[in-house]
């Protein structure tokens, strides 16, 4: 299977303030791939780095250090042609599907604008293919919708436009940020389920940034891989089951333990383990050692100094934890 996309190394810093010397370390050395035709899920909470990865992967944010291939290419490196020629292979879908779709467009002009200024499509085969991508995310009887607004659509009905107008460029791959966060409860497994056929059937490859681990399970459950993002570090990453049925990093056992659970009796039962502190952890180039550090229950004098790198403790499957881990496996 050829990589889809790859990220390789990857930093990115904000500076802001006065001159720009007030410097912010949202992501460093982040490694993280997608294959053809497979899921990847990226989960951690606000403010840890999800959205600048996601946008770093989708070429739409540049990183500070590192390499973004995709297909192979770097794409730092390509011209303005070669870029533009791939361009329509990688996709990104905003989390905010309210803003995110003009107002004042019908539905139908909002799947079809793309495909006449890409495709040169028209008339007849223009209609026919905005309805079949309609169909495609599930927008059917696809003609009752042609002459509406995006405002005549729910929540989720608005992501799969959104999704729809995605599909027109024919992608590769997917990259969805936070694709159910401003929809309602009911309606978010079936956008999941949506990113599951499109990946099962058409073989596109989906990137979900999601917080919600009862997402990620759903999305994963079959294949894929969950990269676990903490003070923009990846901390754990492997195969899906693997790492949320098993969680190893401190930090991810508290994220799955903490997340909601429809039983009232085990919900009433379980032990949730408290961390050492909330806040959100702020980096800065010259920061040293663990970024959960501050949080973590179990912390050594090391996780203080020392940045800990991800080590394979199974196939598929690793952490970076000075505590749980070191070459030899799981402590
Ligand atoms: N353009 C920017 N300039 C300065 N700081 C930024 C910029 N974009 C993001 N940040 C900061 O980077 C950090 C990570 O933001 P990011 O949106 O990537 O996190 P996230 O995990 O996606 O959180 P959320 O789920 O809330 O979107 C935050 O502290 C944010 O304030």
């Amino acid at each position: 299977m050829h990589e889809a996309i790859k990220v390789s190394n990857v930093s990115k810093v904000f500076s802001r303030g006065y001159l720009r010397k007030s410097h912010k370390l949202v992501l460093s050395g982040i490694d993280l791939k997608i294959t053809e035709g497979d899921r990847l899920v990226i989960v951690g909470e606000s403010g840890m780095g999800k959205t600048t990865l996601a946008r770093i992967m989708a070429d739409l944010e540049w990183p500070t250090e590192g390499q973004v291939l995709w297909f192979g290419q770097d794409i730092g490196r390509m011209s303005k042609k070669e870029k533009r020629l791939l361009r329509g292979s990688v996709q990104y879908v905003h989390q905010d599907p309210y803003s995110s779709l003009h107002p004042a467009k019908t539905i139908f002009n909002i799947v079809a604008d793309p495909l006449r200024y890409a495709h040169g499509l028209k008339s007849k085969d223009l209609r026919k293919r905005v309805k079949e991508l309609m169909e495609m995310v599930g927008l059917t009887p696809a003609e009752y919708f042609f002459n509406k607004y995006p405002h005549h659509l729910s929540g989720g009905g608005r992501q799969r436009l959104a999704i729809a107008r995605a599909l027109t460029t024919e992608p590769r791959v997917i990259i969805a940020d936070e694709p159910i966060s401003m929809i309602d409860m009911s309606l978010r497994a079936s956008i999941i389920k949506l990113f599951k056929d499109l990946n099962d059937q058409y073989n596109i490859a989906v990137v979900l940034v999601l917080h919600d681990i009862g997402a990620a399970k759903y999305f994963t459950y079959e294949k894929g891989e969950v990269a676990i993002l903490y003070g923009g570090k990846i901390v754990e990453k492997g195969e899906g089951t693997k790492v949320l049925d098993n969680p190893l990093h401190p930090y991810t056992r508290v994220l799955i333990n903490s997340s909601p659970v429809a039983d009232p009796e085990l919900a009433r039962n379980r032990q949730v383990e408290q961390l050492r502190s909330y806040a959100v952890p702020i980096r800065t180039p010259d920061s040293k050692g663990c970024p959960f550090a501050h949080a973590c229950n179990y912390y050594i004098e090391k996780c203080l100094e020392r940045d800990p790198q991800l080590v394979p403790v199974e196939q598929n499957h690793e952490i970076a934890c000075h505590v749980f881990c070191n070459r030899d496996g799981v402590i």
